[in-house]
């Protein structure tokens, strides 16, 4: 609120409004009851943080000073949702701009409505909101922001949360009651728009036909999250059947799995809908569906870097010889294969999908064309689609390839994915531990553990140069990546955590241990790093 502290909120200082921050996403605990976990992101703080966001805004906009201005917001199927959606709604009207809820929606669709030209839909608007924190458990919540040049990046949100920390302190009722006077709130159904979009894309793409996808049966499971509109609202106008589908309803508890593509519980759940129904394709998003994965008729997973594989034989089928900007795990038999068999360029940039976009459109900007960005993860943006980070669009080109394979005579079912992907060499064995360092430990001495991280890397590659069976990756951009024993592993520090990730891929579990010994002999020697599931991996059996 422009909220004013009362006897009721307790102080909060700067550095608590930092913490919230999570790169270019704020995150924090929105619902009580999880022992350790207090509530941060309470409904005073949601209102300070939203009442930043819209004086940033307005301040940005300053040249446009005469016209009222306005942000739109939605949520996920979480419970704090609805709470969370009236604070920041509050918070907005607090500095006299209009609000535009749109109830539950997806991330993408949030940024889009700041792109979509609709007067009747009262867009586009200056600002956007995404009430959602992905896949993390139920009781988080955060905030994604965007305006019509994308999502926020990290100079942002770290400048929103000051503000923020401002105007909590700061902040007079009276003030607060006369910029709420001067501003509205409506409800609109966005989201029609947004589906409307993806069912036209389809249609376009299949030379204008109004049910492409007739006589595909098609599943989807969201997980609980706010997915299930694909199968009502774009694949069934498309012709296509979806019985079978799962998990549609949104229910912020997630009773069924975590609604996320890289979850191997998840991929079991769509893999057996599938296989259950017979279906020609499943399709999987996480909660806020700026992130899918897919399964094909005969139960073979697209996510991670299969996925990655399948939307660059896609997308290199329109633009071939473009560069595929993607994560730093992604497999060597992935850059063979973009190389190699598509005759694409392989970018294997940070971890972190607004890295990957940003870099793809820096390319462009530099003269080297890149139309995908795209991560292990399940997030993917095409230039086609303004580097829009979006799940569902991803599923939107795949189904194109279904239709347009059918169209030309070609067999039914996902065999034309499928055929796309092949030659993908996929190391039989594929890890990723998670090393946390222990940010109370006296090793740190007194330091950050991005320090101590940076530490360790740089103590590892030193002893990978007087290695001689183990070779450091010519390029990198990320962590220490090394070839060896006919695999790779990557250790990098976590983009948010106080983590050091391990990937390890190789052909056997054997060498995949041998890479693994590489890395235990340096890491330790840190005494504050858990090296527990290493040594685990490492004892072979
Ligand atoms: O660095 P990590 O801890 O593995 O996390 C990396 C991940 O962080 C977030 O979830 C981002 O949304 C992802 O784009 C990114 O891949």
């Amino acid at each position: 609120m422009a909220a004013a502290p009362s006897a009721a909120v307790p102080t909060l200082e700067k550095a608590d409004f930092l913490k919230l921050q999570n790169g270019s996403d704020i995150r924090g605990v929105a619902v009580a009851g999880v022992e350790g976990e207090p509530v941060n992101l309470t409904e005073p703080v949601t209102e300070a943080i939203a009442a930043a966001f819209a004086a940033w805004l307005k301040d940005k906009k300053k040249e446009e000073a005469s016209r009222h201005l306005s942000i739109s917001i939605g949520h996920d199927s979480r419970i704090s949702a609805q709470t969370l959606q009236d604070a920041v709604s509050r918070g907005i009207s607090s500095v006299g701009v209009d609000v535009i809820q749109y109830g539950l929606a997806s991330t993408p669709a949030m940024f889009n409505s700041t792109l979509t030209e609709d007067d009747v839909f009262l867009c586009p608007v200056d600002g956007s909101i995404m009430i959602t924190a992905s896949h993390l458990p139920y009781n988080r919540n955060g905030f994604k922001f965007f305006t019509s040049a994308g999502g926020l990046g990290k100079a942002d949100i770290k400048d929103i949360l000051e503000l923020a920390a401002d105007i909590f302190k700061n902040s007079s009722v009276e003030a607060y009651a006369r910029n709420k006077a001067s501003a509205s709130v409506k409800r609109v159904d966005y989201m029609t728009v947004y589906t409307s979009n993806l069912v036209k894309a389809v249609r376009r793409a299949a030379g204008n036909i109004e049910k492409p996808l007739e006589g595909f049966h098609i599943v989807v499971d969201a997980g609980n999250g706010a997915g299930g509109f694909f199968a009502a609202k774009v694949l069934e106008p498309l012709g296509a059947i979806t019985s079978g589908s799962q998990f549609l309803e949104p229910d912020g508890l997630f009773p069924n799995h975590i609604p996320n593509p890289e979850d191997k519980v998840a991929m079991k759940a769509i893999t057996q809908a599938v296989l259950d129904n017979e279906a020609d394709l499943g399709i999987i998003f996480d909660t806020d569906v700026d992130r899918s994965a897919a399964v094909d008729s005969a139960g073979r997973e697209f996510n991670r870097n299969r996925l990655i594989a399948l939307m660059s034989a896609i997308v290199l089928e329109e633009h071939p010889g473009t560069t595929i900007v993607t994560d730093s795990v992604t497999s060597d038999g992935l850059s063979t294969f973009i190389e190699k068999k598509l005759g694409g360029k392989h970018r294997r940039f940070k971890r972190g999908y607004k890295n990957v976009i940003d870099e793809a459109i820096r390319l462009n900007s530099t003269g080297e064309e890149s139309h995908l960005a795209i991560e292990t993860s399940g997030h993917g943006a095409l230039k086609e689609n303004h580097w829009l980070d979006d799940g569902a669009y991803l599923m939107v080109k795949v189904l194109n390839k279904l239709a347009s394979a059918r169209a030309s005579g070609a067999g039914g079912g996902s065999r034309v994915l499928t055929d796309l992907v092949e030659g993908l060499e996929e190391a039989a064995v594929a890890v990723e531990l998670r090393l946390k360092i222990n940010q109370s430990h006296s090793d740190l001495k007194g330091g950050s553990f991005r320090d101590y991280g940076e530490a360790v890397l740089k103590h590892l590659e030193n002893s990978i140069d007087l290695d001689p069976k183990l070779r450091k990756a010519p390029v990198n951009y990320e962590g220490v990546r090394v070839s060896g024993f006919g695999g790779w592993f990557l250790l990098r520090l976590s983009l948010h955590d106080p983590v050091l990730p391990l990937n390890i891929e190789a052909p056997t579990h054997n060498d995949a241990v041998k890479l693994g010994l590489a890395v235990v002999a340096v890491v330790k020697e840190f005494a504050a790093l858990d090296t527990s599931a290493l040594d685990k991996f490492v004892q072979v059996s």
